[in-house]
């Protein structure tokens, strides 16, 4: 533990190829939400900091240092990457539990899954990637991929290190140079993250972080006309504000944003798998999950039965520190998160929901300074309440009830957003029939919330805009050029004289 201590004492900046203090010296301390306690402060990163770290990728992406060396010797570093977080993995997932609170197993997947991620990239990039068109004679026409540039690269908190891999790796593999910001409340594991570039030994300049907070530095990065491209996971709101502050230098976008998922279990469903499915959906991450399914859509036959038995195995997980390994479901990121939850849960009391359990922040058995709260189930909910419509991103799941598939599909697709859905059913067409019917980007029969990194990751709606992992993913930090070689060079004769 000493170790792992130290290794988060003194945090800083990694801007061309250097670790930085911010230009005014200032820091934000950085909580382990599990106690309340400072873990070590972060430095304040400002505009200025940004504007340098810009101006670092832009020079090392003119300069050919990462785009102009071949994908193959791309895909050898990306290969290092992946094998140093493994050899780190054990300290990576404790840094993880204890910057982020999730659980040591929780971390442990997270941790395996970003060597994995930029394993596939390394390896997707060796692969072919062009088109050639049988245009008219005497012309050759074909594509080619080229990296977009500079790229600025924005993450939220729930899952510090994973969430800053997935852009990462594709972007790097792509040869593109970036300009990374953590979330402020998380930037342990993505600092740790940056030292191991800096150990396999990525050219200066190629990939930079600055830290600090989203309307500044974010801000910055999501403005500056050297910015090419704008890459950003985290809230609808924010993710509205980035696009518009993106539109004046035309950047690309592609935003990876919040989600109120729909749950949908028939009644002809595995009743157990259902309900174990149904749980891991909603309280896997504290809810802290953008794919949550933070709405479980049930057939009315079996409503109470599944009611009942979902809260009795709700009411028996495990809360408490992440680092104890017998916890089940961990605190809640920020002292400002659990406000925000326990708000919410106001909320749904007000509007004349019920809670069937929970709906507490936990005290007592040391948990006192932490920001825990209780596995929350509400219950007699109607579709207009805010606790249906808006995402709490919390622990608190809202349980409706439907009579068929037709009202399943309406209620599964009445909220502004559209990330992810679930549908448990024995009937194969059925689930087909319904899934097909989901304006969600993400959808599972009979499963819920594992990714791949082979397969694309993105929201419909007001979810948001492109896709992460797999070719898609790649795709997104590619810019595409058309060549056409005239294969008879000769005058046109066009203009008479
Ligand atoms: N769709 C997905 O794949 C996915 C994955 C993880 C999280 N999320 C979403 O993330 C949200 C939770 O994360 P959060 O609370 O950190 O989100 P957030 O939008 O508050 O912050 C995300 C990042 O944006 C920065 N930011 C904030 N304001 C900014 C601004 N004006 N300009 C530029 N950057 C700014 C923050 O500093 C942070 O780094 C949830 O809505 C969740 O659903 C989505
Ligand atoms: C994409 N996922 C599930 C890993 C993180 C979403 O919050």
């Amino acid at each position: 533990m000493v170790e792992i201590k130290n290794r988060v004492a003194n945090l800083k900046m990694f801007i061309d190829g250097e670790w930085k203090e911010s230009e005014t010296l200032e820091t934000r301390p950085v909580i382990n939400p599990a106690n309340g306690e400072v873990i070590s402060y972060a430095p304040e990163g400002t505009a200025a900091d940004a504007r340098v770290a810009i101006f670092a990728a832009r020079r090392a992406f003119e300069e050919g240092v990462w785009s102009g060396i071949t994908a193959q010797e791309r895909a050898s570093y990306l290969f290092k990457i992946a094998d140093k977080i493994d050899e780190y993995t054990d300290e990576l997932t404790q840094l993880e539990t204890m910057d982020n609170g999730k659980t040591l197993r929780e971390a442990g997947f997270d941790v395996g899954d970003a060597a994995a991620c930029f394993r596939y990239y390394a390896g997707l990039i060796t692969k072919p990637d062009g088109y050639t068109y049988h245009v008219a004679d005497p012309m050759q026409a074909m594509v080619v991929r080229e990296p977009v540039g500079v790229c600025g690269l924005i993450v939220p908190w729930n899952y510090p290190l994973l969430m800053s891999v997935w852009k990462i790796a594709p972007a790097l593999a792509a040869g593109n140079t970036i300009v990374f910001k953590p979330s402020e409340v998380t930037p342990v594991t993505p600092k740790r993250l940056f030292e191991i570039f800096e150990e396999v030994g990525l050219p200066k300049g190629v990939a930079n972080m600055v830290m600090g907070a989203g309307p500044v530095v974010g801000h910055e990065i999501a403005s500056h006309p050297e910015v090419d491209l704008i890459s950003f996971t985290g809230g609808t709101k924010t993710g509205k504000h980035i696009m518009k502050t993106a539109a004046d230098t035309m950047k690309k976008v592609s935003l990876e944003l919040g989600g109120k998922s729909p749950n949908i279990i028939f009644a002809d469903a595995d009743f157990e798998t259902a309900v174990d499915y149904a749980l891991f959906g909603i309280f896997a991450g504290s809810g802290q999950v953008c794919s949550a399914g933070s709405r479980i859509l049930v057939e009315e036959s079996i409503y109470d039965k599944f009611v009942e038995r979902f809260v009795e195995r709700a009411k028996q997980i495990k809360v408490g520190s992440g680092n104890d390994p017998s916890t089940e479901m961990g605190p809640l990121v920020s002292k400002e998160h659990l406000e925000k939850v326990l708000h919410y849960i106001e909320v749904g009391k007000q509007e004349g929901a019920t809670i069937a359990c929970g709906g507490n922040r936990i005290v007592g058995n040391g948990l006192d300074n932490g920001y825990f709260v209780e596995p929350t189930v509400f219950v007699d909910v109607k579709q207009e309440m805010r606790i249906v419509q808006e995402e709490i991103f919390g622990p608190v799941v809202v349980i409706q009830k439907f009579k068929d598939e037709e009202e399943a599909v309406k209620l599964a697709n009445g909220t502004v957003y559209g990330l992810a859905g679930g549908v448990f059913t024995n009937d194969g067409a059925k689930g087909l029939r319904v899934i097909k019917k989901l304006r969600s980007g993400i959808t599972w029969v009979n499963s819920y919330h594992p990714t791949y990194n082979e397969a694309p990751w993105g929201g419909y709606k007001q979810s948001g805009i492109g896709r992460s992992l797999g070719t898609f993913g790649l795709e997104e930090f590619q810019e595409i050029k058309q060549i056409n070689i005239n294969l008879q060079v000769e005058p046109i004769g066009w203009f008479s004289n």
